[in-house]
């Protein structure tokens, strides 16, 4: 069967399996939705027999789930206004310039008018087509982890916070350094592998931006702030873009922050800001303008003192003393040495139900 432009009329409005959609000489078919975010929804798609011939490449890492017949995820981007037209071609451009293993790349992208179903005016859409891995996020998993009373050993954080580091150090050390400004377990996708860490890969370059600004006045730290409250998720967002001083110097180490909460979340599953509040409640903000990490009582997950030393370092409310991604990975190495190999292929572990005892 061929594939009709009509597909994208359909597409527009209610999407279901089966639906056909182009993206420039390629036509998918939509298996099924993979997610969705506040003005985008994400499938699983396969491409038709048509149009699949420079993207035999890409298929060629395993860590990335086609199966060798063609999956790929299509990210649907609705555009209601000159600002998110913007905001989108700023994914295109972040996601197709850097290259690294551990980002995930831009396979092909495509801006096209679309009449609405509802009120017949013209709109755009974005389509974004990316490697799937079907295995989800890091959020994902440390839910399901959560719910059967697992959690990662020392040695898997490590090796799965030495990958989110590589990815994000190759936006860091580009001239200008980028940030990704919304580092979190929710925008790592994580892909397990036999007898392996799972492999890590940043995605949702939505908001990254150059990472250097110069704040002079009031009003630029107030746009800062609104502009960060916007896109930079708040448990994981640092202190000078929650209160922005009149005068400073912003650089890529906002992201490190973000980095120390998110390590802090692949041993205890939330940001350490919304581990403090717990269900008491209170103001995330005045917990993350403090600084102060709560550790949950042990004895398990067992974590060594070390590795909760270096969330403290990375989580400095004063950006000036918060270490460069670089010292960051070169202490995950010095770590990565000292625990060894660790767990003889055991990527999770498992505790009983009083969460006192290991089990497996
Ligand atoms: N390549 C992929 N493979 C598998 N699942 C994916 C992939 N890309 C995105 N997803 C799923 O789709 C969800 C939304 O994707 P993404 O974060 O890019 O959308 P978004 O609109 O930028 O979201 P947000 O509004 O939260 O920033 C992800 O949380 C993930 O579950």
């Amino acid at each position: 069967m061929g594939c009709t432009w009509s597909g994208l009329s359909a597409l527009y409005g209610v999407v279901s399996s089966g639906t056909e959609v182009w993206v420039n000489e390629r036509c998918f078919r939509i298996v099924r939705q993979l997610g969705e975010g506040g003005f985008s929804f994400v499938f699983l798609v396969q491409e038709r027999p048509s149009g699949h011939h420079h993207l035999q490449q890409e298929a060629k890492d395993p860590s990335i789930d086609h199966h060798g017949d063609g999956f790929f995820a299509l990210k649907k981007v609705l555009i209601q206004d000159n600002e998110q037209l913007d905001l989108v071609k700023q994914e295109i451009h972040v996601s197709s310039y850097f290259k690294h293993p551990n980002l995930l790349p831009l396979l092909d992208h495509a801006i096209i008018p679309v009449k609405g179903s509802q009120d017949g005016s013209w709109k755009q859409e974005a389509y974004l087509l990316f490697p799937v891995h079907k295995d989800g996020t890091l959020l994902d998993h440390l839910t399901r982890m959560q719910l059967n009373n697992e959690f990662y050993p020392t040695i898997a954080v490590l090796h799965i916070f030495k990958q989110i580091c590589a990815g994000l150090k190759e936006m860091h050390m580009n001239d200008p350094p980028y940030a990704h400004n919304d580092m979190k377990p929710g925008n790592v996708l994580l892909t397990l592998q036999p007898n392996k860490p799972p492999k890590a890969v940043i995605m949702d370059f939505g908001s990254a931006s150059p990472a250097h600004k110069k704040i002079r006045s009031r009003s630029e730290a107030l746009t800062l702030q609104e502009w960060a409250a916007e896109h930079c998720s708040a448990p994981y967002r640092a202190p000078e873009l929650w209160d922005c001083p009149s005068q400073c110097d912003i650089d890529e180490r906002t992201d490190v922050w973000s980095l120390g909460c998110t390590l802090f979340a692949i041993m205890y599953r939330e940001s350490p800001f919304e581990y403090v509040l717990g269900e008491s409640g209170g103001s995330l903000q005045l917990a993350v303008m403090s600084g102060q990490v709560k550790w949950p009582p042990g004895p398990t997950p067992p974590y060594p003192d070390t590795l909760c030393q270096f969330v403290t370092w990375m989580v400095q409310p004063q950006i000036t003393m918060r270490p460069h991604l670089e010292d960051v990975s070169i202490h995950i190495d010095k770590l990565l040495a000292s625990f060894g190999t660790g767990v003889d292929g055991l990527w999770t572990l498992k505790v009983d139900k009083q969460n006192t005892e290991l089990i497996s």
